[in-house]
């Protein structure tokens, strides 16, 4: 039975921060209470467990603008995050998980507003059609943690532009995103902001479970954990290494000749590159290809490994590679 809430709003917006703070709740939730943890990303694309980075988000667009790519523990596809974005990760033990009750404190919160808000598929809330949530699960050592994003004013045409990805680019096996049309609710509910929805869903959380919420408060040894737990979540291995392998097929027209480049990349580095190119300088080729195995898969590091001559063909493959999505 569960007879303690407990909310905790996260008083930062980073996301390696804050999802080390989920898993913190993860670990520390009595289990005899659910903890409703609020929380806030500056722009961040979060992929699921089993997603490839590049196949779902324009990483180098995303990284060059300043936002961050995370990798999340549980399933499911990629979602962006910004400042009118509000998170809520329920967190309780796995017997008392509820997927219907925990989608109930978000669904009368939001009803709340005037909003006609539902469940639709396997896990989005939706209005007038359009999803403004999604949510993801994840089980384990008898404790469970679902969490949902909420869009309330977030800028959809950014989100638009880091997560879409040209589909042939990359060949790769690997969970999907579900591509939905979006809504905010300020544009269902005018006026409203992050700060009058977190309220709401505290007192929805009450009156669902039928109980006061109590505020958590963390202490200094509970914010050591905290920071160990942000390393995994900030690492490249975690974020960029858990990939299946994947071939990325990036190909352009130059006035001196074609250039299709397949990069063979595991565990986030170039293990193999094959060029083929129309063009004259073939012994070019063969050093350039040779030069991009081992190089991390991001454009900056493949333009630092395509820097060994200052030819001008060179200079037109670098700057193509800067500017390519990826
Ligand atoms: N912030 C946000 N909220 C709702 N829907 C979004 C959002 N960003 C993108 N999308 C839309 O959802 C699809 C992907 O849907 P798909 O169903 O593939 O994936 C999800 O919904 C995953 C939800 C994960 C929630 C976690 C909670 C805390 S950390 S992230 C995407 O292509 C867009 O069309």
């Amino acid at each position: 039975m569960i007879s303690q809430l407990f909310t905790f709003r996260s008083p930062g917006t980073h996301p390696f921060e804050n999802q080390a703070l989920e898993s913190f709740f993860l670990e520390a939730v009595p289990d005899d209470a659910c903890v409703l943890y609020l929380w806030r990303n500056d722009r961040t694309v979060v992929i699921g467990k089993n997603q490839n980075a590049w196949k779902e988000c324009r990483v180098s667009r995303l990284e060059g603008e300043g936002g961050h790519l995370a990798r999340r523990i549980s399933g499911g596809g990629a979602v962006y995050h910004d400042l009118h974005n509000l998170n809520f990760t329920f967190l309780l033990p796995t017997r008392e998980y509820d997927e219907d009750r925990q989608l109930e404190v978000i669904l009368r919160a939001v009803r709340d507003l005037g909003i006609d808000a539902s469940k639709s598929g396997r896990n989005d809330l939706t209005a007038e059609g359009r999803k403004f949530s999604g949510s993801a699960y994840w089980h384990g050592r008898g404790r469970s943690l679902h969490h949902g994003t909420l869009l309330v004013g977030s800028d959809l045409d950014t989100l638009t532009r880091y997560l879409s990805v040209s589909p042939d680019k990359l060949k790769s096996k690997g969970v999907e995103s579900v591509r939905s049309r979006v809504v905010n609710l300020a544009q269902l509910c005018p006026g409203l902001t992050v700060e009058s929805l977190v309220p709401r869903l505290t007192e929805a959380f009450g009156e669902v479970c039928g109980l006061r919420p109590r505020a958590w408060e963390l202490t200094g040894k509970d914010r050591e954990r905290v920071s160990e737990l942000t390393g995994r979540f900030s690492s490249r291995e975690w974020r960029f290494g858990q990939n299946v392998p994947f071939t990325a097929e990036l190909s352009r027209r130059f006035p001196w000749g074609g250039v299709e480049l397949s990069l063979r990349v595991e565990g986030g580095i170039v293990r193999q590159a094959a060029v083929y190119t129309d063009a004259m300088e073939t012994e070019l080729f063969d050093t350039l290809s040779r030069s991009l195995e081992g190089a991390p898969f991001s454009s900056r590091d493949l333009v630092k490994h395509l820097s060994f001559s200052d030819s001008a063909l060179l200079a037109d493959l670098r700057a193509w590679l800067e500017t390519e999505a990826m």
